[in-house]
């Protein structure tokens, strides 16, 4: 997995991730086919929990990336379980929720070491879920009760990541810049919320544009949507990487 200043010889195309959120696995695959551009796609809870761990090996077989994005939160036990079991599986990329704790998270580290030797593949990168992007700053204030501003809980949580051994964060394209001050060009950072000027805003609250979410500093860009749910997703993902 590249780092952010291995992530400037990279093209675009393999700096884009696009979600298989999809019911079925015969619809995965059907996007996947329409799509062979793609080359890093994102398994998440959707069609993960719909169709089970197929699809991982349907893609390795195509040579693609893996992105299992299952975004573990749960006691540390449980998350170190799911991680060794999830780590077997070879993917590139996978997700744990920051607010599952400084525990969970280190037993997390451990737990994807040993699930990929058990497997003799290579253990994934772990990344941490820093706030979904689907919050906005009143959220985070009025329902979720947390009382400093957003940017810093953002920091706060990859910042947690990092001091315990996780390789990055998913972070919105909005914090992206200061995270990547303040982590470091090594710490991952993996920016959903991404939406082209002219394509829907979805439930994402806190988006910026692909082309200005990569200038403040994310290795990669999370695109659903805006070329899953296009009329002509091959023009909408052609579109976007020209705006690049
Ligand atoms: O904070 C987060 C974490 C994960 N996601 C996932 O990314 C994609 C975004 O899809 P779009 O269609 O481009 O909105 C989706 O699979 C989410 O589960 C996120 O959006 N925000």
């Amino acid at each position: 997995m590249a780092t952010y200043k291995q992530a400037f010889s990279m093209s675009v195309a393999e700096r884009i991730i696009v979600p298989l959120d999809v019911p079925t696995e015969a619809q995965a695959i059907a996007l996947v086919e329409q799509l062979p551009q793609v080359r890093f796609w994102k398994v998440g809870l959707e069609l993960f929990v719909s169709s089970g761990s197929a699809i991982l090996q349907i893609l390795k077989q195509r040579q693609k990336r893996i992105f299992l994005d299952l975004k573990f939160h749960d006691i540390p036990n449980t998350v170190a379980g799911a991680t060794r079991a999830a780590a077997g599986y070879g993917v590139d990329l996978l997700t744990i929720h920051a607010v599952a704790g400084r525990m969970a998270l280190k037993v997390a580290v451990a737990a994807a070491k040993q699930g990929a030797e058990a497997a003799a593949c290579s253990p994934p990168k772990l990344i941490a879920i820093s706030l979904l992007t689907s919050l906005n700053s009143r959220d985070l204030a009025f329902d979720l009760k947390v009382p400093i501003e957003l940017p810093e809980y953002a920091l706060q949580m990859a910042l947690l990541a990092q001091e315990t051994g996780l390789n990055g964060a998913v972070c919105s394209p909005q914090e992206v810049s200061q995270l990547r001050q303040v982590c470091g060009d090594d710490f991952l950072l993996v920016c959903p919320g991404v939406r082209p000027s002219w394509s829907e805003q979805d439930d994402q609250r806190r988006s910026m544009t692909p082309a200005d979410a990569l200038k403040a500093g994310a290795d990669y860009l999370v695109i659903g949507r805006p070329i899953t749910a296009a009329p002509d997703p091959v023009a909408a993902w052609e579109r976007i990487c020209e705006e690049l």
